[in-house]
């Protein structure tokens, strides 16, 4: 009989910001890491399943420390939507109206604006190829070629980390390029080592973005909020913005906001309680290959 997993019967919330589907696990006060296998078989449970899951440990100098997993089992460093789903549920029944989450790629603060609204600093954006990460460095961030069959959007796409990677493709309209075509593929362009999110960004005007999402390890989602504050500070670099802008996403509306003071970006959106669950009480996750 094979021994019962630590994560069995384990409680979570099920979330969503934006349609971007987030479940969060508070793992405080306990040893256990979830693994890539773990939280792959998390995700494969239409109960459970979610495109980012917000593992909470314990932090000695924040609420909590962030681990994120991608549903193919792969670590992010950040998740904006996320974010903002965790400082609800730290905030929920009379909890803190601002909190400090530590994450791999620094620390966030999010504050609660209403109920179910929220403004999570995600800190620089990082043009350094070190910090983003890229293969090597490169002469002009903002001129990345991108070189693909069927590929007629003009221009070129610009690199950057928001604690993760972002590649961001600035597109004239939605019929010049197909998501679930160039999304994969982009996803493993050869400049990024660790793979990459790709955004596909077309600017209405200057306060105003629509933006489709093909996230690393997750694939297509209803909204990405790293996603959102990397093309928003690519539309300001390239002078297609201003410094706060709406984005549209399928699933809903983001404000982004760059702070000329520290250039750090802030993100503003709405998070949703879906419902409460539990993990079964025979969870056990099959080795698995680890997503590659
Ligand atoms: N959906 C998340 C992004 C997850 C990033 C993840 N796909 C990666 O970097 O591997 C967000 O709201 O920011």
């Amino acid at each position: 009989m094979a021994a019962a997993s630590p994560l069995a019967g384990f409680p979570f919330l099920k979330m969503n910001g934006l349609g971007n589907e987030i479940l969060v696990m508070d793992l405080r006060g306990r040893d256990h890491v979830i693994t890539p296998a773990e939280a792959r078989a998390i995700a494969a449970d239409p109960r459970s399943r979610f495109d980012q899951l917000m593992a909470l440990h314990d932090s000695p100098s924040a609420a909590a420390f962030m681990r994120i997993y991608n549903n193919d089992g792969s670590a992010s460093a950040a998740c904006g939507n996320g974010t903002r789903c965790v400082a609800w549920a730290l905030g929920r029944d009379g909890g803190p109206e601002r909190v400090r989450l530590e994450t791999a790629a620094g620390a966030l603060e999010a504050q609660r604006i209403s109920e179910a609204r929220s403004t999570v600093d995600m800190g620089p954006p990082r043009f350094d190829w070190r910090e983003i990460p890229l293969a090597h460095a490169v002469a002009d961030p903002d001129a990345v070629a991108v070189d693909l069959p069927g590929w007629t959007a003009p221009g070129l796409a610009s690199a950057l980390g928001m604690g993760n990677p972002h590649l961001v493709c600035f597109v004239p309209d939605q019929q010049s390029y197909d998501l679930a075509t160039h999304g994969p593929a982009l996803e493993r362009h050869p400049l990024f080592p660790q793979r990459t999110n790709v955004s596909f960004a077309q600017v209405l005007d200057r306060g105003h973005i629509l933006l489709r999402v093909w996230e690393r390890g997750a694939g297509p989602t209803l909204a990405c909020g790293t996603a959102a504050c990397a093309t928003a500070v690519a539309a300001i670099r390239r002078g297609l913005a201003d410094r706060e802008v709406a984005i549209d996403l399928p699933g809903g509306q983001l404000t982004i906001a760059w702070r000329e003071s520290d250039g750090h970006v802030l993100m503003t959106g709405p998070t949703e309680l879906e419902w409460e669950g539990r993990l079964p009480d025979d969870f056990a996750a099959g080795p698995t290959p680890d997503a590659a």
